[in-house]
């Protein structure tokens, strides 16, 4: 008969509410995926029903020319694409144009008016939702929409091939593109995200509007998309710039918090209250669904006392947060806990002294590997998940901790503190990773490696979320 091991017994108990309570934080979080899904679903198939006749002309060549895209004639589409340029997309922050890429004409903003207004006629209100989900503890987000550009669609530019649009400013967070009730066959808009594809059909959304209506679509700026050829007619859209604004208007305790997101709060709640989990505290970490834009690297400033640490590279996206990403951030905010983005690179075995694994809170520089000044981790062991799979669903089996060695920050270092260094070195920190590390916002360090020969090497990050989670009967968990 085997001899059971009560204590064991009851830890194992124990242990599997740990399990239970990830479980129940990590179906939250699926639904929380699954309705992001469809708010954007819901966005690309609403019909817009309420604009005036006029909202529907377009003026060009300093309002000399005019088309009413309600009732237009051929000659007149004819004259709109004559008077377009060759669209150009973006490469590299600049704007580039490649016949065989991109077959669409474009006016930029200069170069047109129209009288379409996205925020009298309640379409603003209509995507706002879907957008701003998550955003923001106490709703102080809101959205402001800027009329980007004319796209016509026809003869002789039928197409708009797979693209992101490009992000105009740090806190641009989508587009909107309206589509005008033009006779015409094709063009419907096809979007990808996250592995998910699905085809918007303006043709089809405005054949079964009753009376006039506009079709439109809102979607976040990582979303890859593209405008299928149109056989016959003209196509006629406008694209408009979403940018998210602080709601001053905004009341605290005003926001109705929608149920799936109480429910992501409360399996958080439930897991920090279990002394089990993290016991001596660490990282519950999340891998970002969604990409974003991180500036490039600001010029060393030095002063008399020696460099100045720029702010991090990775700030900016914490406020730019969309869909799950947001509602993770915005929960856990709510919950008190400290969230930041942090890089996690696998630096291979070339970089000596920083370990297989490196934790940054800032987009490493050669520099920052040379004279290790930023704030390091070191992993002791491979991280689970780390870089194999872009995949940006929930995980359900990652439950495999990982420990880190935090290494202090060089640059306040002086030799009174260096002592401090060596103790720090061998404190860990365990990792608890809710969704799988994901490729989607990836970074590259370039740095020169001395072997029999010096060459240039590369190590590879990808940004994720951290939330810090405090050891039980500490800060938020007394
Ligand atoms: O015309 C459309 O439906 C899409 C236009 C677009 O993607 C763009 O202008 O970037
Ligand atoms: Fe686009």
């Amino acid at each position: 008969m085997s001899r059971r091991n009560p204590s064991r017994a009851k830890a194992n108990v124990e242990k599997l509410g740990v399990a239970h309570h990830m479980q129940v934080l990590r179906d939250a979080l699926d639904v929380i995926s699954h309705l992001t899904f469809l708010l954007r679903h819901f966005t690309c198939f609403f019909a817009f029903r309420h604009c005036s006749p006029k909202s529907t002309c377009v003026f060009w060549d300093g309002g000399t020319c005019r088309i009413d895209l309600r009732n237009a004639k051929k000659a007149e589409f004819v004259a709109l694409a004559a008077a377009c340029d060759q669209a150009t997309f973006g490469v590299a922050q600049k704007d580039v144009l490649d016949e065989t890429y991109r077959k669409a004409g474009k006016m930029d903003l200069a170069q047109f008016a129209s009288r379409l207004d996205v925020v009298a006629s309640g379409l603003i209100d209509a995507i706002a939702p879907g957008i701003l989900q998550g955003q923001g503890a106490e709703g102080d987000k809101t959205l402001r929409a800027e009329l980007y550009k004319l796209n016509v669609y026809g003869e002789p530019w039928r197409i708009f091939q797979s693209h992101k649009d490009t992000p105009r400013g740090e806190t641009m967070i989508g587009s909107l593109v309206v589509i005008f009730p033009t006779a015409h066959t094709g063009g419907a808009l096809t979007l990808e995200h996250g592995g998910t594809t699905w085809t918007f059909d303006s043709v089809a959304a405005l054949a079964v509007a009753e009376g006039p209506a506009l079709a439109y679509v809102a979607s976040y700026s990582d979303v890859l998309h593209a405008v299928e050829k149109v056989k016959s007619g003209y196509r006629v859209s406008l694209t408009y710039n979403l940018f998210l604004v602080d709601n001053t208007m905004a009341i605290a305790g005003n926001r109705i918090i929608p149920a799936p997101e109480k429910k992501l709060e409360d399996s958080l709640r439930a897991l920090l209250a279990d002394p089990l989990f993290l016991t001596k505290g660490g990282f519950l970490a999340y891998g970002l669904a969604h990409q974003y834009p991180i500036p490039p690297p600001p010029e060393v400033q030095y002063t008399q006392g020696g460099r100045q640490v720029p702010p991090s590279r990775l700030g900016p996206i914490l406020k730019l947060l969309k869909g799950g990403d947001a509602r993770i951030h915005t929960v856990s905010e709510r919950v008190g806990l400290v969230t930041r983005v942090k890089v996690l690179y696998d630096t291979g075995e070339h970089i000596r002294k920083m370990g297989k694994d490196v934790l940054a809170d800032d987009v490493l520089n050669t520099e920052a590997i040379n004279t290790e000044y930023d704030m390091v981790c070191t992993k002791r062991s491979r991280v689970w998940g780390s870089s194999s799979n872009a995949e940006t669903r929930a995980c359900k089996s990652c439950r495999r901790r990982v420990h880190l060695t935090i290494l202090p920050t060089m640059i306040q270092m002086n030799s009174r503190q260096g002592s401090a260094t060596k103790k720090a070195v061998k404190h860990k920190v365990a990792v608890e990773w809710v969704t799988r590390i994901t490729e989607t916002n990836r970074v590259r360090l370039q740095y020169l490696a001395y072997g029999n020969e010096a060459s240039i090497e590369h190590v590879y990050g990808n940004a994720a979320l951290f939330l810090e989670v405090p050891a039980a009967g500490k800060g938020i968990r007394a």
